[in-house]
């Protein structure tokens, strides 16, 4: 019966079955609890991704913060003492010390009572520490080995010329002449005019035809952008300048370090200016061997300190005037040169069509002129182009007088 049993194929049948059913059962509580697991998973990681997220706008604050923070105007100073990670004492370069508050991004090692370092104007926080060296590309100094702008780009300004080559390409190059004459050399020139009439142009062409060094600064950079350290900067330029003779110093915009002494100039301001006039008295005496050069620029004689303006400051006072219809006539030749024109380009029309334009919009005229020629998919550039492009450019200065796109700081 047993026997039978054993090799009775229901009875086998059965136990399969129930093997699979208990078998069935368990991977299905198996399922389950992998399935709980999964819904745990899925939790965890909605969790995260929301911290991800809470991380990344976290993120984008602390930038904004440190951005917040580098902006310009800074304050510089020198570490006199550390109290502590968080907190050290800096004697700012306008006189005072402060304890002040060292901001995360700067890594505590990095601060050593002597270095300096730039704060944030309104909380003084240390945002940032400078190199020992002067570095000019710190100061957004443009210095140039000798610029490639010849006197061949300029146009119309053929006495400006005449005369700057005499008070600086001169006394560069032959400054044997005025020993043996027994004269002091020019050390200076001052151009002023309205904006974008290549008083900028003016001074890298000299740089250039002399192979001076060119050192340019923005006075109002000097004023604003550093504050309390501008005197320092003058005085690191005229430093600088000396090292890599020959060199051409080129101040833009001196009406912002040498305006009339007025409410607003603050005594950082007046610190600007007396070490201006203190280098520029420097200049004088036998030290001088003439091989560094000033060229001042502004838009605003008419706001500039008498005394920058007295004989003995600058050598030369040279105005730069918006071009007449001759000068026009140059520059369109100019900056039209490359350009393939039409035979029936009359670029004399155009310059008698661009009265009281300056050199930096005639030059936006030219290009726009190519740009009508692209758009009508043509590879010569017609008169009308010219016309069209003149409306374009008084259009738009029309409309953006203070921010116009033909601003010469954009070309510059
Ligand atoms: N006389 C000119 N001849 C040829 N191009 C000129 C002339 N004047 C201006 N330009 C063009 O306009 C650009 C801007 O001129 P530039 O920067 O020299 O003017 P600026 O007088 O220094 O102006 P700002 O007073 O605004 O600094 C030049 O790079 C040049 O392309």
């Amino acid at each position: 019966m047993g026997e039978n049993s054993a090799h009775n194929p229901e009875i086998e049948d059965e136990d399969l079955k129930q093997y699979l059913l208990n078998r069935i059962a368990a991977l299905e509580s198996k399922n389950m609890q992998y399935k709980e697991q999964v819904r745990q998973l899925d939790i965890e990681k909605k969790n995260i991704e929301n911290q991800k997220i809470r991380y990344e706008r976290e993120i984008r604050k602390l930038k904004s913060e440190v951005e917040k923070l580098r902006s310009p105007p800074l304050v510089i100073g020198t570490v006199s003492d550390i109290i502590d990670e968080q907190r050290v004492i800096v004697q700012s370069s306008a006189g005072p010390r402060f304890m002040v508050r060292v901001s995360n991004f700067v890594r505590p090692e990095d601060i050593k009572p002597g270095l300096r370092c730039t704060m944030n104007q309104q909380s003084l926080t240390v945002v940032e520490v400078l190199q020992e060296a002067f570095d000019s590309q710190i100061y957004g100094m443009e210095v140039v080995d000798s610029p490639e702008e010849t006197y061949d780009d300029i146009g119309g300004l053929e006495e400006q010329i005449r005369e700057i080559k005499e008070a600086v390409e001169l006394p560069l190059i032959r400054p044997e002449l005025f020993r043996s004459v027994g004269i002091l050399p020019p050390k200076g020139v001052l151009l002023y005019g309205p904006p974008g009439t290549g008083k900028t142009l003016l001074a890298r062409a000299v740089a250039h035809e002399t192979q001076a060094h060119f050192l340019r600064v923005v006075g109002s950079e000097l004023v604003q952008k550093y504050i309390g350290e501008g005197s320092r900067l003058v005085r690191e330029l005229f430093e600088m300048a000396k090292k890599n003779v020959p060199s051409i110093i080129f101040i833009d915009e001196i009406d912002a370090i040498g305006a009339m002494r007025s409410e607003s100039t603050t005594s950082g301001d007046r610190e600007v200016q007396r070490t201006l006039m203190q280098l520029l008295a420097d200049m004088d005496g036998f030290e001088n061997r003439g091989d560094v050069k000033i060229v001042a620029a502004t838009n605003r004689i008419d706001i500039l300190d008498q005394a920058l303006l007295r004989p003995g400051r600058f050598d030369r006072i040279i105005e730069i005037p918006l071009p007449n219809v001759e000068g026009r006539r140059s520059i369109l030749e100019i900056h039209s040169a490359n350009m393939a024109l039409d035979a029936g380009v009359d670029l004399h029309e155009v310059a008698e069509l661009t009265d009281s334009k300056n050199g930096s919009e005639l030059r936006a005229i030219c290009t726009e002129a190519g740009m009508f020629a692209i758009r009508a998919e043509r590879t010569k550039v017609y008169q009308s182009d010219f016309i069209k492009a003149i409306d374009k450019v008084t259009l738009d200065l029309a409309h953006h007088p203070k921010c116009s796109p033909y601003d010469s700081a954009m070309f510059a």
